[in-house]
Parts: C-alpha cells; sequence; structure tokens
C-alpha cells in the first residue's frame, strides 16, 4: 500500500478510532481543559473549552499560528489527546484545504474509499448528485477543477453520515467565484443534515455568512465566543452583519 493512501485512510480510519464518543442529545462536541504543547514551547491549546450542540454550526477564527489546525486535528482524532478531555459524535468527517483525493481512483471510489460494500457507486452517485458533481462521477481527480475537487472531498465528507463535520479552511484555495459558490453549498447541505459543523477559516464573512457562533481563539484560548443569530440568507449590507464583522474584526487586532 502507498504511504499517500496509507494516510488518508489512516485520517478517515483516526475520527472513528480516538477519544470518548457519546450519543447525548443535547451536546455534540465536548472539550475540557484541553492542553497541547510541542516539545517544550509554550501552550498551542491551554486548557481549552468547548461545546458544540447537535446540528450547531460553530466558524473558529484566529490569528496564524493561534492553534486553529491543532484544535481541528486533535477533534479529528488525527492527534492524540495528550491533557485534557475530548467528546464526540461516533462520526466524524474532515474536509481540508487540499481536496486529498487518491490520483489513481477515480471519483467515485474515492468518495466511498474505505467503506466496504457491493453499493459504493450508487452511494457514490447519490451524494455526488447532491454536491453538484454527478456528472464527473468516473473522473480522475487531476482532470477536476479546484472547486470540483472540494465538491469531491466534501462528498467523501458527507457519505459517512457525519454527527460532526470539520472543515480546515476549504475554501481558502479556491477563486473568489468558486469560494462563493462553495460557500453556499456548504449552507444548503448543512440545513439539509444539519450535522455539528466546525470551520476554521481567516475569513469573517465567511464566519458570518454561515455560522451560528464565531469563536475566536487566541494563544490557545478562547478569547470571543459570538452568537450570530441572523436570519439566513445571511446579506452583507445588513446593519448588524456589519456590526458583528466589526466586533469580529477588532478582536483580530483589525481596526476599521
Ligand atoms: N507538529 C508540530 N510540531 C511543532 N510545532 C507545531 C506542530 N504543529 C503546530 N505547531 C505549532 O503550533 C502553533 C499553532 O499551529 P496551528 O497550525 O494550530 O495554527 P493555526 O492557527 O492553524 O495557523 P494557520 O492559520 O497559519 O493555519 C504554531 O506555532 C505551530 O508552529
Amino acid at each position: 500500500m502507498s504511504a499517500a493512501l496509507k494516510r488518508v485512510q489512516g485520517e478517515l480510519a483516526a475520527a472513528s478510532v480516538h477519544a470518548a464518543s457519546h450519543e447525548d442529545g443535547n451536546v455534540a462536541v465536548i472539550v475540557e481543559g484541553l492542553t497541547r504543547r510541542f516539545g517544550d514551547g509554550p501552550a498551542v491549546l491551554d486548557r481549552l473549552d468547548l461545546a458544540i450542540a447537535p446540528g450547531e454550526f460553530v466558524a473558529l477564527l484566529g490569528h496564524s499560528g493561534s492553534g486553529k489546525s491543532t484544535l481541528l486535528r486533535t477533534l479529528a482524532g488525527i492527534d492524540p489527546v495528550v491533557e485534557g478531555a475530548v467528546s464526540r459524535p461516533r462520526e466524524v468527517s474532515v474536509v481540508f484545504q487540499e481536496h486529498r483525493l487518491l490520483p489513481w481512483k477515480r471519483v467515485w471510489e474515492n468518495v466511498v474509499l474505505g467503506q466496504e460494500g457491493k453499493d459504493g457507486r450508487d452511494r457514490a452517485a447519490a451524494i455526488l448528485e447532491e454536491v453538484g458533481l454527478a456528472h464527473r462521477i468516473d473522473a480522475w481527480p487531476l482532470t477536476l477543477s479546484g472547486g470540483e475537487a472540494q465538491r469531491a472531498a466534501l462528498a467523501r465528507a458527507l457519505v459517512r453520515e457525519p454527527g460532526f463535520l470539520l472543515l480546515d479552511e476549504p475554501f481558502a484555495a479556491l477563486d473568489a467565484l468558486t469560494r462563493l459558490k462553495m460557500q453556499g453549498l456548504v449552507g444548503e447541505l448543512w440545513k439539509r443534515r444539519r450535522c455539528a459543523v466546525l470551520l476554521v477559516t481567516h475569513d469573517v464573512d465567511e464566519a458570518l455568512l454561515l455560522a451560528d457562533r464565531a469563536v475566536v481563539l487566541e494563544r490557545g484560548r478562547i478569547r470571543v465566543d459570538m452568537p450570530v443569530a441572523l436570519e439566513r440568507p445571511r446579506k452583507h449590507v445588513d446593519p448588524v452583519f456589519e456590526d458583528k464583522r466589526e466586533t469580529l474584526l477588532k478582536s483580530l487586532g483589525v481596526s476599521l
């Protein structure tokens, strides 16, 4: 087995083996006292507490190096819980900034990678239809555009019917127009499926367009935890949207 296949399969499998899982109806994810440091350095995550309700969409913002990806990797089960406790749904899926599709497998094979069963192609077809990629079901990943590849990565995450979906800057490498389309798609998919979501992003507008709550991480702790509470679909020109944008930007050290 190649190193790339092992890594992808390992990451997909990790989500179902690490950390406690639970079926509490009121909360999907609980993080308590999570601390993470690398070597002798300062704590990247410092006694961090966080709770996410079932079906809640949380955006995670913070400066580069504030610990967003470290938190996401721990929640995904890719990094072990070293200190503290994490509890989350049994099925957790992750979409990264890079699509991480295996180039020697067709789109549909990537979607159901690691999932046994004869009906794999049918299940892939159904989810590819949902993400608007049914016409590329037999394509090779290298022939996909950036947006199409991220749709395939989303399909691979959703086919597992996760109770918790982790999105690590999934639109950051896309052009502005494709990013807007993908934000709309994620909003639609979330409305239909209502799994808990944690979206890591640097984009304040993206957080306000999609999330129920925006959380700002600073030096390994949550500095701001702000409900967004705006009706959907949201508009940039809404004065409340603008107020919230200003609050978040200020908390990130940007004054307008
Ligand atoms: N495997 C590692 N070994 C050593 N240090 C690490 C490791 N992974 C992360 N770090 C350090 O932990 C800190 C937080 O990194 P992390 O990638 O979580 O930040 P981030 O908020 O996601 O940043 P960005 O927005 O730039 O992606 C950084 O200082 C980084 O150098």
